[in-house]
Order: structure tokens, then C-alpha cells, then sequence
């Protein structure tokens, strides 16, 4: 049976136009305005509503297996799909983490028995994480893999760093690199600065992050690797970037929602719901990541979705882990705060969440085209709505936008043309 959705405005070819897209066998047949459905077809009204491809993350944790409690493969990808995405990247900071080709593709078999949304895998750099013991690069790239990160962990030593970059070279995949020198970090639980001061917590250096973005652009030239930088945050890593890129060195990034939309002069106290790593920055830093996302220094923008449990992120920022979630409210989030507001266009957002985020691993996603799969999502511009936790189909209910009253909230989500549905809230209106 085919399906059509009908007189929405849909982001296509770069533009926002008023079109009906025919969906069949799961791919996209036609997009055109006025489309004569075939008699038997299910229809969509899109009317009043924005319509795109499904969304992109390369940056979700699913924590799967080992820490279930927080998250599973099922849940994480159902959350994805309420946010409107429909293709994300899965970090290896699971336990145990796959440090092998057998646990890579056991992950991936996981990944596609119980994902709802189409979920690539990343390879650790190092085995557990924290080693200096690389993993079998060629290996893991046959068995699947769709870039290495050590996510969660700063690669400490330059000379690891090198010997993995030249590996992934090798095998033509990215670094994917979570950019933090333990020894600036000096135990902090938010950005270092006169916010950290005035709440007498212990501060993180923000050049725990531009120190080694520095570091490792010099060895991704030696290398010529593919270097792509995770959640950037600050001011002088941007400018790193920028320059690295007028220089032609492969150098990529991405930025998180909370990082563009919240910096440390919103945090008031002691709350775990605003810690997560990289901390948030400074007002100016936050300015040079927008200025970073309109200029394209910044190549898209993902979530790094962490949930964590409500006790773990109760009591002080002290104990509580890094992490916040993301998914679900990404989208909403961002066309309210940088949209609406005019900072921003809706074109912009939209290509760092869809095409350019694809681009960077290749991805075979984020754009609507005729004969392509139908990963379609459906959002409402126009209606208010204020994020309750109740909203949220991920275990992880750690957001600090709850409560927020926000525009663009999602509506529908489509995978292989198929509506995805969402039990555990009676299903969507
Ligand atoms: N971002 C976070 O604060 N936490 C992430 C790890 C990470 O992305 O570095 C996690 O796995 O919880
Ligand atoms: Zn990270
Ligand atoms: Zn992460």
C-alpha cells in the first residue's frame, strides 16, 4: 500500500516549498505539489506542518549492553525516532565495550534486531576506552564499524593518538574524537570561570578541550586523516577549526543543542541536570559556536544523547555523572531558541541535522530524493508546547528543557515509509 503526505511544507532540495510526497514499497516515489494519491493510499495531512527528511545524529548513547538501567537499543532508537530522526551513530562506551570484530558485529546485529531507526556503530580507538592498546583498525572497519571514537575519554598521549590516526587512514575511516586533556580537568564539574567560583565548584579548564583539538589538527595533518571533533564547546577550538580547514586539513565538527542554546550564566546552582561533558561554556564561547554553525566552520550539529537514571542525576553536581538527553527534544529546542528568534534560519538548522550531518560519514541519509528510502519526519512550527518528562519515551529523563515552553515539537516519524509507533504514550496525535 502506498502512502502520501500530503500539503506540507517540506524541506527539499535545500529549500521549504509547499509539496504531497508519494511514498511506496518504503521509498519515496514522487515529490511534487499536488499529487493524485492512488485510490488505496494511506494519507498524511501535513497541512500547516513542516516536513523533512528524517533526522541525523552521529552522536547517541545507547548504553547497550551492560547499563540497561539508563537505556537500552530499543528505547534509545524510539526515543530518536520521537525527536525525527531516523538515522544515528552509536557510541562503544557500553560495557563490555567492543573491543573486537566478534562484539562489533554482535553489536550491529543488535543494533538492527531492536533499533527503530537505522543505528551505525562506532569502534572504540583503544581497547576499553582508556588503554593504549589499539584495536585491530582493518578488522573492525570490515566487521562494520562507521568511524573510532573513544568517546567519554580524551585520547591522552600524542603518540596513541598518531598510531591510531594513521590506522583509520589506512582504512578510510575517521577519528572521531571526544577532545579532553585529563590533566587540565583538575576534577571539575562545570566550566571554569567566575560562575564556578560564585557556586564554589570545582572548575573545568576550557583548555582541556583546545589544547588537544590543537594537538591532535597538527597530527591529523601529519596523518592526513579524517579528524572529527564531538560536541566542541569553546571559542578557541572553533578558531582551531577554522583555520585547520582554510589550511585544507580534513577536519570536521560537531556541536550539541545544549551548547548553542544554554552556556554556565544560566546555571544558578548546584543542578546535575546542567553537568555534562564538555561542560557549558561561557557566554562568548556559546556565541562563537552560532557564529561557528552560520559560517560552516561547524559541520552539524548532534545530540549526544546520555541518559542516566533520575537518582544518579539527583542530589549535587559533585557526584552525579556528565550527561544529559537529547533526542527527544533536540529539535524543539533549537528552532525555538535560534529560529524563532531569528539567529538562525530554519534552512540552516535544518541542513545541520539532515544532509550535512550524513556527509560526514557518507551516510546514505538526511536528504528526501525520489527512490530513496522514505525516513521522513513531520514537525508542528506553530503550536506551544511545554516539555514534560512525562513527553519522553527514553528511560533517561535527565533534561534540563523540562518545563520549557517550545515551538516545532515532533509529530510524526517515518522509517522505510513506515509510521513509527510510541506505546508507551498511546501512540502520537
Ligand atoms: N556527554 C556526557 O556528558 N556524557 C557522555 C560521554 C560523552 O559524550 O563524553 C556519556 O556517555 O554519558
Ligand atoms: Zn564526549
Ligand atoms: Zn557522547
Amino acid at each position: 500500500m502506498s502512502l502520501i503526505i500530503k500539503n506540507g511544507t517540506v524541506y527539499y532540495q535545500g529549500k521549504l516549498t509547499k509539496l504531497d510526497i508519494l511514498v511506496a514499497d518504503g521509498k519515496v516515489k514522487q515529490i511534487a505539489p499536488h499529487i493524485v494519491a492512488p485510490a488505496d493510499s494511506k494519507v498524511y495531512d501535513a497541512n500547516g506542518q513542516l516536513v523533512t527528511p528524517g533526522l541525523v545524529d552521529i552522536h547517541v548513547h545507547f548504553r547497550d549492553p551492560g547499563l540497561t538501567y539508563k537505556e537500552t537499543i530499543a528505547t534509545g532508537s524510539l526515543a530518536a525516532a520521537h525527536g525525527g530522526f531516523t538515522t544515528v551513530c552509536a557510541m562503544p562506551n557500553v560495557d563490555p565495550v567492543p573491543n573486537t570484530p566478534e562484539l562489533l558485529h554482535n553489536q550491529i546485529k543488535r543494533n538492527q534486531t531492536d533499533g527503530h531507526v537505522k543505528v551505525f556503530q562506532y569502534a572504540p580507538i583503544t581497547k576499553n576506552l582508556t588503554s593504549t592498546d589499539l584495536v585491530d583498525a582493518q578488522a573492525m572497519a570490515d566487521a562494520g564499524a562507521v568511524a573510532f571514537t573513544n568517546d567519554g575519554k580524551g585520547v591522552q598521549e600524542a603518540g596513541t593518538m598518531y598510531d591510531a590516526m594513521k590506522a583509520a587512514k589506512t582504512v578510510q575511516k575517521a577519528i572521531v574524537a571526544h577532545v579532553e586533556d585529563n590533566s587540565l580537568v583538575r576534577g571539575g564539574v562545570m566550566n571554569a570561570g567566575p560562575i564556578a567560583d560564585k557556586l564554589n565548584l570545582p572548575g573545568i579548564l576550557s583548555v582541556s578541550e583546545s589544547a588537544q583539538v590543537a594537538r591532535d589538527i597538527e597530527l591529523a595533518q601529519a596523518t592526513g586523516v579524517h579528524y572529527h571533533i564531538c560536541h566542541i564547546s569553546t571559542a578557541e577550538s572553533i578558531r582551531q577549526v577554522r583555520a585547520a580547514k582554510a589550511a585544507g586539513i580534513h577536519v570536521t565538527c560537531e556541536v550539541s543543542p545544549h551548547h548553542l542554546v544554554l552556556d554556565d550564566t544560566m546555571i544558578t546552582k548546584d543542578d546535575p541536570m546542567m553537568k555534562m561533558n564538555p561542560p557549558l561554556r561561557s557566554f562568548a564561547d556559546r556565541q562563537a559556536l552560532i557564529a561557528g554553525l552560520m559560517d560552516g566552520t561547524i559541520d552539524c550539529i548532534a545530540t549526544d544523547h546520555a541518559p542516566h537514571s533520575i537518582e544518579e542525576k539527583s542530589g549535587s553536581m559533585l557526584t552525579a555523572p556528565f550527561g544529559i538527553t537529547g533526542s527527544e527534544t533536540a529539535f524543539a529546542i533549537l528552532y525555538t531558541n535560534l529560529v524563532k528568534t531569528r539567529i538562525i534560519s530554519l534552512e540552516q538548522l535544518l541542513a545541520a541535522m539532515t544532509a550535512k550531518a550524513a556527509a560526514i560519514f557518507n551516510l546514505n541519509a538526511g536528504v528526501l530524493a525520489e527512490n530513496k528510502a522514505a525516513d521522513i519526519a513531520v514537525f508542528d512550527l506553530h503550536q506551544e508546547h511545554q516539555i514534560q518528562t512525562a513527553d519522553f519515551v527514553s528511560k533517561g529523563k535527565n533534561s534540563p528543557f523540562v518545563n520549557d515552553v517550545v515551538y516545532g515539537w515532533p509529530k510524526a516519524t517515518f522509517v522505510d515509509g513506515q509510521q513509527v509507533q510510541f506505546p508507551q504514550l498511546g501512540g502520537q496525535a
